[in-house]
C-alpha cells in the first residue's frame, strides 16, 4: 500500500506554493511559482484570477512531479490564502468580472473614508472587530459593482458570485460545485458579524451589496467538496480545510493557548494573538478577527496587520536596484557602520496599517548624511520592519493587558538574522523561529489532515514539529529606547509632511 500525504496549497501575494506534508509533519516535496502583480494606477494593486488558478495548478503537479508521487497518494489537500484579496465572477461562465482586488490596494479608499466620515467607525468595529479601511474585502466588493457596468443588478439577480481567494480556489477545484468560504476570511471581508458568525445584514444595507453573491460559511477543518482537477481523475481527494494565510501561520506555530503571539514576516508583517474564546475588542486601533473554528468551537484572535515588511526589501532590489536577492540585505545590514543620527526608513509605501491606519502618509527615508551608503539603507529598512512589529507588539500588550514573553516568527523574511537579532533586541523579548518555515502551509496542512483523520488532535500534532533557532535580546534597554524614539518621532514626521500635503 502508497503511503498517504496531505497536499496544502498557499495562495499568498507574490507566489502560490504547493507542499505535500508526510504523517510526521516533515515536508517531503513542494513546488512554488511567482505570478504577475497588476499595478493599473498610483496606489492600485491586481491580480488575474486565473492567471492565479492557472498557476495553482502549475504548483499542485509540480509539488508532486518532485515528489515522484502517485496523485492517488494524496489523502486530502487543505487551502490557505492572501485574505481581503477580493473577485467577483459570473456563476454560469465562471468568468471574473473585474481583476481580483488585491488586499494592499488603496483604490476602495474613498468608499472607506466615506464609512468614517459618515460616523460608522465604531458601529463598524463592534460589529466586525475591523476598522474601516480599503483592506478589507467590503470596499472592494462595492467598488466592483460600481464600475463594471450593470454589474449591481446581476448581483441583484443573482448572476454573481463573491469569493476571497479560498473561495475562488474552492470553486475552480470543485468545478464549480461550491461556492463557500471560512469563517477566519470571512472574518475579514468587514460584512461578518464576530458574535454572531453571520453576514451582518446591517452592514450589507449600509454598502447595497446583495447577500446572495456571498458564499456560505463554514470551519476551518472540515470537507468541503472532492476536488475534479486533473491531477487527481476519477481519484476523490476531499477538500478538508481552508483558512486565510495569516491564522493559519498562527494554527502551524501551534499556538492553541490563549496569549501565545506568533509574527509573519512576508509581503507585510502580521502578529496575531490567540486571546481563546473571547473577543477582545481594541482599544488601540488592532484588529479583532477569527483564529479558527473547529467543531462548534470559535477562538478569536487579536492583530496588528503592517502593509510593507519584506516587500521594503524588494523595492530596493527592484526598485533601487541595490542588490540582486532579498537576502543579501542581511550581510549588508550587518557591515553598516553605527552611525551617530541614525538612519530611520518609514515604508509607508501604501499607507501606514497598524496601529496608525493613516492612508495618507507615503514613504520616507530621515537622516541621510552624504556618506550614506546602500549598506545603510539596507540596515533602516530591515530596522523599520521590525519598529512596526514593535508598535503592534506594545498596542497589544496595552489591549491584551498582559506581558508577552515570547513571540513566534515564521515568513520569508524572518530568515535573515539581522532582522530577527534586532527585532529580539528593540522588543526586548524572546523570539523563536519555526523548525519548519513554510509554517503557513503546515497549519493549512494539519487542519486538512485534522478532518479526515490523518491526524487525530491538537496534542498529536504538538508532537510533530520542534523549535528552530531561538534569538535572545542582548541590546542595552537605554540604547534601544533612544532608538525607538527616533523611529517614533520619523512616524510623526512623515504623518506630518501628509498632513501639510493634504492643506495644499
Ligand atoms: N533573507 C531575506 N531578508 C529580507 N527579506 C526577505 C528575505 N527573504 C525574503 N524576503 C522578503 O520576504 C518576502 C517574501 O516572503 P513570503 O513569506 O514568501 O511572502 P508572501 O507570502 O507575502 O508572498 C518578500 O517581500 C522578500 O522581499
Ligand atoms: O500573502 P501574504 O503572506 O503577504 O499575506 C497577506 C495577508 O493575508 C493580507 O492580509
Amino acid at each position: 500500500m502508497y503511503e498517504k500525504y496531505i497536499m496544502a496549497i498557499d495562495q499568498g501575494t507574490t507566489s502560490s506554493r504547493a507542499i505535500i506534508v508526510n504523517q510526521v509533519g516533515q515536508i517531503i516535496a513542494s513546488d512554488q511559482a511567482e505570478f504577475k502583480q497588476y499595478y493599473p494606477q498610483a496606489g492600485w494593486v491586481e491580480h488575474d484570477p486565473q492567471e492565479i488558478w492557472n498557476n495553482v495548478q502549475k504548483v499542485m503537479s509540480g509539488a508532486l512531479i518532485n515528489g515522484q508521487l502517485d496523485p492517488q497518494q494524496i489523502h486530502a489537500i487543505g487551502i490557505t490564502n492572501q485574505r481581503e484579496t477580493s473577485l467577483i465572477w459570473d456563476q454560469k461562465t465562471g468568468q471574473p468580472i473585474y481583476n481580483a482586488i488585491v488586499w494592499q490596494s488603496r483604490q476602495t479608499s474613498a468608499i472607506s473614508d466615506d464609512l468614517l466620515d459618515k460616523g460608522y467607525g465604531s458601529f463598524i468595529q463592534e460589529r466586525t472587530g475591523l476598522i474601516p479601511d480599503a483592506y478589507f474585502s467590503a470596499t472592494k466588493i462595492r467598488w466592483i459593482l460600481d464600475h463594471v457596468p450593470g454589474a449591481q443588478a446581476r448581483a441583484e439577480a443573482g448572476d454573481l458570485l463573491f469569493g476571497t481567494i479560498d473561495t475562488w480556489l474552492l470553486w475552480k477545484l470543485s468545478n464549480g460545485q461550491v461556492h463557500m468560504t471560512d469563517y477566519t476570511n470571512a472574518s475579514r471581508t468587514m460584512l461578518l458579524n464576530l458574535k454572531t458568525l453571520d453576514w451582518d445584514d446591517e452592514i450589507l444595507h449600509l454598502l447595497n451589496i446583495p447577500k446572495k453573491i456571498l458564499p456560505q460559511l463554514k470551519s476551518n477543518s472540515e470537507i468541503y467538496a472532492h476536488a475534479q482537477s486533473y491531477h487527481f481523475h476519477d481519484h476523490q481527494v476531499p477538500i478538508a480545510a481552508m483558512i486565510g494565510d495569516q491564522q493559519a501561520a498562527l494554527f502551524g506555530q501551534l499556538a492553541f493557548e490563549k496569549g501565545m503571539v506568533k509574527s509573519t514576516y512576508g509581503t507585510g508583517a502580521f502578529i496575531i494573538m490567540n486571546t481563546g474564546q473571547e473577543i477582545r475588542l481594541s482599544d488601540h486601533q488592532l484588529l479583532s478577527t477569527v483564529a479558527y473554528v473547529l467543531g462548534d468551537q470559535v477562538t478569536y484572535a487579536l492583530e496588528g496587520s503592517i502593509f510593507v515588511a519584506g516587500s521594503a526589501i524588494q523595492w530596493l532590489r527592484d526598485g533601487l536596484n541595490l542588490f540582486s536577492k532579498a537576502s543579501e540585505s542581511e550581510a549588508l545590514a550587518m557591515d553598516a557602520s553605527d552611525q551617530e543620527t541614525p538612519i530611520y526608513m518609514v515604508p509607508a509605501f501604501t499607507g501606514l496599517g497598524a496601529p496608525y491606519w493613516n492612508p495618507d502618509v507615503r514613504g520616507m527615508i530621515l537622516g541621510l548624511s552624504r556618506g550614506t551608503n546602500k549598506a545603510d539603507l539596507a540596515k533602516a529598512t530591515l530596522q523599520a520592519i521590525a519598529y512596526q512589529v514593535k508598535d503592534v507588539v506594545d498596542t497589544m500588550e496595552a489591549d491584551a493587558k498582559m506581558e508577552i514573553n515570547q513571540v513566534r516568527v515564521d515568513g520569508g523574511a524572518a530568515s535573515n538574522h539581522y532582522l530577527l537579532q534586532f527585532q529580539a533586541d528593540i522588543l526586548g523579548k524572546e523570539l523563536v523561529q519555526a523548525q519548519e518555515v513554510e509554517t503557513t502551509a503546515l497549519g493549512a496542512a494539519y487542519l486538512a489532515g485534522l478532518a479526515t483523520n490523518y491526524w487525530q488532535s491538537l496534542d498529536q500534532l504538538k508532537a510533530l514539529l520542534g523549535q528552530g533557532q531561538v534569538f535572545q535580546p542582548h541590546m542595552d534597554q537605554i540604547q534601544g529606547q533612544k532608538l525607538y524614539q527616533g523611529w517614533q518621532k520619523a512616524v510623526k514626521a512623515a504623518a506630518y509632511y501628509a498632513d501639510l500635503c493634504r492643506e495644499d
